[in-house]
């Protein structure tokens, strides 16, 4: 049997008095979309921190694809295919949607002064091919600053997707966009992954977005995996409604 895409053993990592990471095991399978939710302070940033390589876990490993990446540094862990996207879009603002995929690309490719090369790189049609799966095609000459909060979530998943990932960590997709165009960012972007074949992760604190695109739900309490199943399993679990649904009603 293959590894799964991504194994984490036993990490543990502590911030003075509080355990962040308490002992969490968790394997994910390739082409699933794995919810995390929970309370405030559960620990949910920082397993995604830990296995993007931003946290070193005093305790535990890190596996992508059976081979244990924990020491490596962030840039490395990208390399090996596993990218993040961030609350708030990391992007280039005065640099057009377009410029930033060819930024990312250059990045990926490790040439010295990417803002210089931009226009040399070739990657252009993979690069506008990934602008259309996110429908953002149209706005591909527009500054950041000239988009609309979704376009920029979006733009940053095609960013995301410009360094060829197999697995993307996320923090919150679709928070500061407005509730009435939450779903179709979703929507777009839960297609542009398959279309990818790309696996995701991703904390949420929505949970109706979480009942409607997750594949399946991991619970996060007190630095470690309470409880993990389909989201039908979890959200109707009575610990579940108190801590967590309880908590974001
Ligand atoms: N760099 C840090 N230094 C000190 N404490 C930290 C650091 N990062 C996280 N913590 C603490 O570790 C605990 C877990 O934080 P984390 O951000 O992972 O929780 P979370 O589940 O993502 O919370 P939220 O849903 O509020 O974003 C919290 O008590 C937090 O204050």
């Amino acid at each position: 049997m293959s590894a799964p895409l991504l194994e984490t053993r036993n990490l543990e990592i502590r911030f003075g008095g509080v355990i962040a990471a308490n002992d969490v095991s968790l394997t994910i399978e390739s082409g699933r979309n794995l919810a995390i939710i929970g309370p405030n302070g559960a620990g949910k940033t920082t397993f995604l921190n830990i296995c993007t390589g931003w946290l070193k876990p005093t305790r535990g490993q890190v596996l992508f694809e059976g081979k244990d990446i924990t020491p490596l540094p962030p840039r490395k862990i990208v390399r090996r295919g596993v990218a993040r996207a961030f609350q708030i879009p990391q992007l280039f603002t005065e640099h057009t949607a377009l410029e930033n995929l060819l930024i990312a690309v250059a990045a990926r490719e490790g040439l010295r002064n990417p803002v210089r090369d931009l226009h040399t790189i070739p990657e252009r049609a993979e690069m506008m091919h990934l602008l259309e799966m996110v429908n953002c095609a149209d706005v591909a000459d527009r500054t950041v600053v000239e988009l609309s909060e979704g376009q920029r979530k979006l733009v940053d998943i095609a960013v995301a997707l410009a360094l060829r990932p197999r697995l993307l960590l996320m923090d919150e997709p679709t928070s500061g966009v407005a509730s009435s165009q939450k779903h179709r960012i979703m929507e777009i972007l839960v297609e542009a992954l398959a279309q990818a074949q790309v696996t995701s992760v991703f904390v949420e604190h929505d949970m109706g977005i979480v009942e409607k695109y997750a594949d399946e739900v991991a619970v996060w309490n007190a630095g470690n995996v309470q409880l993990r199943g389909t989201p039908a399993e979890v959200l109707e679990h009575p610990d579940v409604i108190r801590d967590v649904i309880g908590e974001v009603a």
